[in-house]
């Protein structure tokens, strides 16, 4: 847990004990429906935790805001997102209902009033939304078709609306048909080896009605 305040240091006291809580609730539901790898559960916060709180420091999200996080799994990066975020509205989406179970007992056993999961397929959310985020669904093309009609209009951020999302590796390729996305090093936020290759990909999407 100390690694989350090491990088975040304005945390409250209710997001301390929101985060520490963490631990305890995944390895109760892991146990029950696998979420996460089990022996990730001993990173957690490191692998997990702060790799979600990647998005926060490439865009901090503002009061009002609205984002999609999709094929949330367990509920990352959504989860340690809303955590840091309490004014933000997030809705958790995944085509699993048993995973979007977790998330809410989750969500439910930290007391998150800014959290809505919902079972269901990405290309089926209705609704605008400011940022989507994402880690380990699918390539960037899909990604694109499934979201590219649900980002708002209004732009409240310093980044354009649109995708952020968490990758890995050289992306040269499959960024190729998005010459307006930019990537963002995690390694120039955060020193742990883990975050060497990780990265934030953001790719601005004009409002589609
Ligand atoms: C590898 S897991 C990643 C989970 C989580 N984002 C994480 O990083 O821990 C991929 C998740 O995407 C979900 N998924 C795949 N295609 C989807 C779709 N079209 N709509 C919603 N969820 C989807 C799967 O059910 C699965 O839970």
């Amino acid at each position: 847990m100390e690694i989350i305040s090491t990088y975040f240091k304005e945390l409250s006291d209710e997001q301390i004990s929101q985060f520490k809580q963490l631990e305890q609730l995944y390895a109760l539901w892991n146990a029950q429906i696998n979420v996460i790898s089990r022996k990730d559960i001993e990173t957690l916060y490191e692998r997990h935790v702060l790799h979600s709180l990647g998005i926060a420091k490439v865009q901090p999200f503002v009061p009002k805001s609205k984002v999609l996080d999709v094929g949330t799994g367990g509920g990352f990066p959504g989860i340690p997102l809303a955590i840091l975020f309490p004014e933000t509205r997030f809705l958790l989406v995944d085509s699993i209902g048993k995973k979007i179970k977790v998330v809410q007992e989750v969500a439910k056993a930290l007391g998150l009033q800014n959290v809505k999961a919902q079972h269901i397929r990405a290309e089926s959310v209705k609704g605008e939304f400011d940022f989507i985020v994402s880690r380990a669904v699918t390539n960037m093309d899909d990604f694109v078709k499934w979201t590219r009609k649900k980002v708002a209009k209004k732009q409240r951020h310093e980044l354009k609306n649109g995708i952020l999302y968490l990758k890995g590796g050289d992306l040269t390729e499959e960024l190729v048909n998005f010459p307006k996305a930019t990537t963002y090093n995690l390694s120039d936020y955060f020193k742990e080896d883990f975050f060497e290759t990780k990265k934030v990909v953001h790719v601005p999407l004009k409002f589609k009605p």
